[in-house]
């Protein structure tokens, strides 16, 4: 036996899951009856470009008044007002939305109202009920000689309507919604709490809105505006106004499009000293202007959530607390939207004006290595205007430095070899032994480098990235031109055991190497391999390597084969020899600030010693 029927609903069941669950916020209650209002002065407006309305507009002024005595909160409009036949039907009616009617009905006569009407789900005004154990409304609406409607709920299923003439009836044209607030919210009572709610959701808004005789709002933020209107000293007072206290932004972007889906807004480079200062959440949602929230993820791409700003978009799907936004294919685009024009206006930035594009770099440089290892089509677009410097100071493209270093820096197998630093000062002795060599060496020391030494490597063909402390000078570029050395087999087995024993540590693997003279006699390097395997290990990353441990320690020691000192080693008797390998390869930890502790206390004593004998 097959059965049809429709399910039904039992209103009493329904209706407080309405008023106190479907809005995670009590708060917003404000927000609704206040875009309630606006939409209602809006619709009015509509009504009177079409010629719908023919009568005065006058003071269209939205106004929320608080009586803590009375325990009552009002917002008051001039707007299109209500029959107690519309109360009816709009307000008896969950789910049922007069702004939805309204835009449909005139989308033909007046486009503009699809975009200024903030109403869509039929629910808001129900939000009242969060806060308020009675809500009234007064309503007289703008067509002549309609009677006041006076509506009252206290949050059950039950209302009344009556229309009222005489001493009741509202003088003008519009709407009061009067909320009796409950004995747990006290807080909504409280000035500065209001103030707080209005200038958090409705500062923006396009009606001029009053609270304690003051406008709270701007009708017209900058966003709204051509940029051809504006200035910018309007785009740096904005700025100031939305963060106040902080320093200037650096650049801005104005976002502004119409198709395929409505965005605007005004997207700020801050001024970012080092990543402590980077914060998020400094993007703020609007939807026709009405505050949605700070929380942009989805709609901004994950780099771009260190920008400042206001996106203002009706197309991004909100569920109907507006609380918080869906991931769907519109946000998709606006996201892949909001790349495109960050990269189109670095771009320009940087073909423009090249010099003040260098000056900005320290502050852009994260956002842009942030994007391009996140975003491959923000890659294809900053990988030409990515800039890298040495330790000189002086910054590059990546074409330009491939350019700068080519013919220098190739190995026998023709591999471009990068030579960076991490740590300018620590590193010193190396970048200066390849500084000698007339090798270039980049400062990598940001906190995304090594990822970007890891991007890098796999973009650019033929190129290889080695830290100066890599390995001896000679080698971390290999070529053909590699210096003689001056000693014998023998002699290079028989310095290897001194040093050997000498250190007397299994993580120091000794080797005997030709460098030049001028070199130093001892260096000490960690392959680079290994520093990234211990780097990754450090950062956690790299899969499945901590099965296997923490990896040890293991540095290559080369002894300069063709250091005067070494002659001294092999040709000292006694323990005089180990004690000179010990000194040489103190002095090269002490390079390295690897020198510590007890190690260091003998190396100050067994100086004074040499110079004392000496
Ligand atoms: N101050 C007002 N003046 C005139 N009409 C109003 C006013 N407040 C509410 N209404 C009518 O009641 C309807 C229902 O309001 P409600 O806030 O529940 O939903 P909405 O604004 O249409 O949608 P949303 O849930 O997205 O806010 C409105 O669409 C509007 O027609």
């Amino acid at each position: 036996m097959q059965e049809k029927g429709s399910i039904s609903i039992h209103t009493e069941n329904i209706f407080p899951i309405i008023k106190k669950f479907l809005y995670s916020d009590h708060e917003i209650f404000l927000r609704e009856l206040v875009s309630n209002a606006v939409d209602a002065t809006q619709k009015l407006q509509s009504l009177a470009r079409q010629g719908e309305f023919k009568g005065e507009l006058g003071e269209l002024k939205v106004r929320v008044t608080v009586d803590k005595e009375a325990r009552k909160i009002t917002v008051s409009d001039h707007g299109l007002g209500m029959s107690a036949e519309e109360i009816k039907k709009y307000i008896n009616q969950i789910a049922f939305s007069g702004a939805t009617e309204f835009v449909e009905k005139y989308k033909e006569t007046d486009a503009q109202a699809k975009d200024q009407i903030i109403g869509q789900f039929g629910l808001g005004f129900y939000s009242a009920f969060m806060v308020a154990k009675e809500v009234e409304i007064w309503s007289k609406s703008h067509q002549e000689g309609t009677p006041t409607a006076h509506w009252t709920c206290d949050g059950s299923t039950e209302f009344t309507l009556e229309e009222t003439e005489g001493e009741h009836a509202k003088a003008e044209r519009g709407t009061d919604v009067v909320l009796h607030v409950a004995d747990d919210s006290d807080e909504f009572l409280e000035e500065a709490r209001l103030k707080g709610i209005l200038t958090k959701y409705c500062k923006f808004l396009p009606v001029e809105i009053e609270f304690e005789g003051e406008v709270i709002n701007q009708t017209k933020p900058i966003w709204t505006k051509q940029p051809a209107e504006l200035t910018d000293e309007d785009y740096v007072n904005f700025y100031q106004e939305l963060y106040p206290f902080s320093e200037p932004p650096l650049f801005w972007i104005h976002l502004n499009v119409d198709y395929p889906f409505n965005l605007t807004g005004i997207l700020y480079f801050p001024k970012v000293k080092d990543e402590l200062q980077l914060q998020r959440n400094k993007i703020q949602l609007y939807s026709r202007q009405v505050f949605i929230t700070d929380e942009v993820k989805d709609v901004v791409p994950e780099f771009l959530m260190l920008l400042h700003g206001v996106i203002d978009s009706p197309d991004i799907p909100l569920n109907v607390s507006r609380s918080f936004l869906q991931a769907d294919g519109a946000v998709r685009k606006i996201n892949q939207y909001i790349t495109k024009k960050v990269a189109d206006k670095l771009a320009e930035l940087f073909r423009k004006d090249r010099e003040g594009y260098e000056q900005k770099w320290s502050d852009i440089g994260l956002f842009v290595k942030y994007g391009m290892l996140s975003d491959e089509k923000f890659y294809e677009k900053a990988k030409d205007f990515v800039l890298v410097q040495n330790v000189a100071g002086k910054a590059f493209t990546l074409p330009e430095y491939q350019e700068f270093v080519q013919a220098n820096q190739q190995d026998k197998s023709e591999q471009t070899v990068v030579l960076y630093t991490t740590d300018a000062e620590a590193q010193h002795s190396f970048v200066q032994a390849a500084q000698d060599r007339g090798y270039d060496v980049l400062d990598l020391s940001g906190p995304l480098d090594s990822h970007f030494i890891g991007q890098m490597e796999q973009k650019l063909e033929k190129t290889t990235f080695k830290r100066v402390d890599a390995d001896t000078v000679g080698k971390l570029i290999e070529k053909d031109d590699a210096p003689e050395s001056v000693l014998s087999d023998d002699d290079k087995t028989r310095l290897t055991d001194v040093f050997k024993q000498a250190i007397s540590n299994e993580q120091m693997h000794v080797q005997v190497e030709a460098l030049s003279p001028q070199d130093a006699p001892v260096v000490i390097t960690l392959p680079e391999f290994m520093r990234r395997m211990k780097d990754m290990q450090r950062t956690g990353g790299g899969g499945g390597m901590q099965m296997f441990g923490s990896l040890p320690d293991s540095y290559t020691v080369s002894v300069n084969a063709n250091h005067p000192i070494t002659q001294r080693v092999l040709g000292a008797e006694g323990e005089e020899g180990g004690k000179l390998a010990r000194q040489a390869f103190d002095l090269a930890l002490l390079a390295q600030g690897m020198l510590k502790g007890e190690a260091l206390t003998a190396f100050v004593k067994r100086s004074a010693d040499l110079l004392a004998a000496g």
